[in-house]
């Protein structure tokens, strides 16, 4: 049986009318299905597992953005079904990172066809982290105050009422830009050890894009069985500005302020507590290890 689980808030609303539109087109096609929509931030998770220890799910799909995605796809490793429940994903978000670095349809009634079709879309390693999965990145430091900044902003609902709610990522790296402190870290990747210093950001990627389209790690491929860790250290402000701007086309990783690494097994150790972000919500940790698990997730697209 298919399972929605639906994040009516996403998108400022766009969840919804999504919802509304796929749910009209089950009923005239009389396909079987089972639904949870949440009611407030945090719950997704736990009711995505609700959802499958009540129902027999064979196809897990999240409609929202890149937060529900990732919501929905740790309920549905908590509940221990990885194995056997296919994960669908019908964009609803503000920034739809996941949707863009996997080229997902942006029509819900083809990506619906490709469900009731059985499409394969293949695996998907996964990057488990404190007992939790991203499926697009885990980031540390200033990236994970960008994305705090934009989950609580006001200016992120003003700006999807005109379709602009990507700008409200642009918004919130300004005023993040304004009070960050680099700090130091050693990142151990597969036992072999690094240091470095003025860090802004370390993003652990498992696809290309992240922050509302910026191709923050061109070529992170999401089923080798290895991350990508990008890491920007830089002590000039005036430069790192300029690294920035060149994320948006991905050729910032030709500057020696950004250095990328890549493994199974990274261990993160900041030399002070950091804000941390997976798939753009907040972990508790900032000293931590990321363990990839290879090809873990089943996807339609
Ligand atoms: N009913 C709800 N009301 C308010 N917030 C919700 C609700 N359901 C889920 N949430 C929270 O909304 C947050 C953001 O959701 P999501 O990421 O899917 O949308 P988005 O922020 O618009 O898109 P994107 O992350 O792609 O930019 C998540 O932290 C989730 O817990």
């Amino acid at each position: 049986m298919l399972g929605f689980i639906i994040n009516p808030a996403s998108g400022y609303g766009r969840g919804l009318t999504l919802w509304n539109q796929i749910q009209r087109e089950l009923r005239n096609r009389g396909v079987n299905y089972a639904y949870r929509i949440t009611k407030q931030r945090g719950e997704t998770t736990r009711l995505t597992q609700d959802l499958l220890s009540e129902h027999n799910i064979d196809t897990l799909i999240a409609i929202g953005g890149d937060g529900t995605i990732y919501e929905a796809a740790n309920g549905l490793y908590q509940s221990g079904q990885l194995h056997n429940v296919r994960f669908g994903h019908i964009p609803g978000g503000t920034g739809n990172d996941f949707a863009r670095s996997h080229s997902l349809s942006s029509d819900p009634i083809q990506i619906l066809n490709f469900i009731l079709n059985n499409q394969d879309g293949g695996k998907l390693d996964l990057l488990e982290v404190d007992g939790t999965v991203a499926l697009n990145c885990i980031g540390v430091g200033f990236d994970a105050v960008v994305a705090r900044y934009t989950n609580e902003a006001t200016y992120k609902k003003a700006l999807n009422n005109f379709k602009l709610g990507k700008l409200s990522y642009f918004i919130s790296a300004i005023k993040a830009f304004a009070t960050f402190r680099p700090y130091s870290a050693d990142i151990i990747v597969d036992g072999k050890a690094y240091h470095f210093s003025s860090v802004w950001m370390i993003v652990n990627s498992n696809a290309p894009y992240f922050g509302g389209a910026m191709k923050v790690c061109p070529h992170a491929v999401s089923d080798d069985g290895e991350v990508d860790v990008t890491v920007f250290h830089c002590n000039n402000k005036m430069k790192l500005i300029s690294i920035f701007r060149s994320i948006y086309s991905g050729t910032h990783i030709h500057h020696p302020a950004v250095t990328i690494l890549r493994g199974k097994h990274i261990e993160l150790k900041p030399d002070s507590p950091q804000q941390v972000q997976a798939d753009g919500e907040a972990l508790a940790n900032s000293n931590f290890e990321i363990r990839v698990l290879k090809q873990a997730l089943s996807i339609i697209k």
